[in-house]
């Protein structure tokens, strides 16, 4: 996490884009397309747009890779471009991909971190260009520990699901499972703060982050006290309801940088609400157009996030 709070420090700001296009997303003149192949070039282009205009604003973007699979094979190859892309330009790049399996195919996906066994002696460096990615804890530590293992041979993190934002993560997640009350997701806190104990870095915090969702304010300042040593990726912010006040208390004490709050629709879809753009437009001026929109709704949650830290 060191790197990360490297590249936090120096933008100061504690928020992360979310790069998850869509069709329904994106304006027209990228959409009316012939084919999936286009669509895709269309997303690529949608997502430079978008990188080049939050660079130096903000430090991490979260490519979620469930959009870039819906186009098959050719999405894919630009979920690896955005990827490397976000990388060229300096910003920590946060893979959602929320893995997880049993530990021989744990190790398999692994291969995202460039370090797994998967892949025999090959080198991985230039298929994935994820500094971290997200894992779902559901099937315990031998789940977990593929990913930690490729992490450290790779000197990048995992961010491992706890709380999530959805409505219904209380069906699971809220469940008492213990004889003192104790939840499932505080149960998971406790599990990853100890599943990261031998590999706490400079600033403090393990290599392995923990999910925490910016819908659930009751649980912000209970989970942060039990990962006293775990940065939080925190999605939910925006489009989910999820506002600077309910995420305040996801900050550790002492830093502003005890968390990195997620929005994507938020600021990717945020031109969909400027009032000059004409579906006559070019290609290049909607783009231009999104670019600009992005910065702005960028700008705005650095403001109001800031002002709640602050
Ligand atoms: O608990 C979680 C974990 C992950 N996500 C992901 O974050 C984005 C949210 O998109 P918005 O447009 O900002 O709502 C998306 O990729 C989710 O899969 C989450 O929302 N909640």
């Amino acid at each position: 996490m060191d790197r990360l709070i490297t590249v936090l420090k120096k933008v100061g700001n504690p928020s992360v884009v979310g790069l998850d296009p869509k069709p329904q997303i994106l304006p027209q003149q990228l959409t009316q397309v012939e084919s999936v192949q286009q669509l895709a070039q269309s997303y690529l282009d949608f997502n430079r747009s978008i990188i080049d205009a939050v660079t130096g604003l903000v430090a991490v973007v979260k490519p979620q890779i469930a959009m870039y699979e819906a186009l098959g094979p050719v999405g894919l190859e630009v979920y690896c471009k955005t990827t490397a892309y976000a990388s060229s330009k300096g910003l920590y790049v946060l893979g959602d991909v929320k893995r997880g399996d049993i530990g021989t195919t744990a190790a398999a996906y692994a291969s995202h971190l460039a370090g797994s066994p998967a892949v025999g002696d090959l080198e991985t460096e230039d298929l994935w260009h994820e500094d971290a990615i997200t894992v779902n804890p559901f099937l315990g530590y031998d789940g977990i520990h593929p990913f930690l293992q490729a992490a450290e041979k790779a000197d990048k993190d995992i961010f491992v699901l706890c709380s999530t934002s959805n409505p219904s993560s209380s069906q699971l997640q809220a469940l008492p499972c213990g004889p003192d009350g104790t939840t499932v997701s505080q149960h998971l806190a406790e599990l990853i703060e100890l599943w990261g104990q031998d590999s706490r870095g400079g600033y403090g915090f393990s290599r392995i982050g923990a999910v925490v969702g910016a819908t659930h304010p009751d649980r912000a300042s209970d989970l942060r006290a039990r990962l006293p040593h775990t940065f939080l990726l925190v999605p939910g912010y925006g489009a989910q309801g999820g506002t600077a006040a309910d995420v305040a208390a996801l900050f550790t004490d002492n830093s502003s940088y005890g968390a990195s709050i997620s929005s994507s629709r938020g600021i990717i879809a945020a031109w969909q609400k400027d009032p000059s753009y004409r579906p006559d437009m070019s290609r290049t001026q909607a783009l231009d157009l999104v670019a600009k929109a992005a910065r702005k709704a960028a700008r705005q949650m650095r403001d109001d996030l800031t002002a709640v830290l602050n």
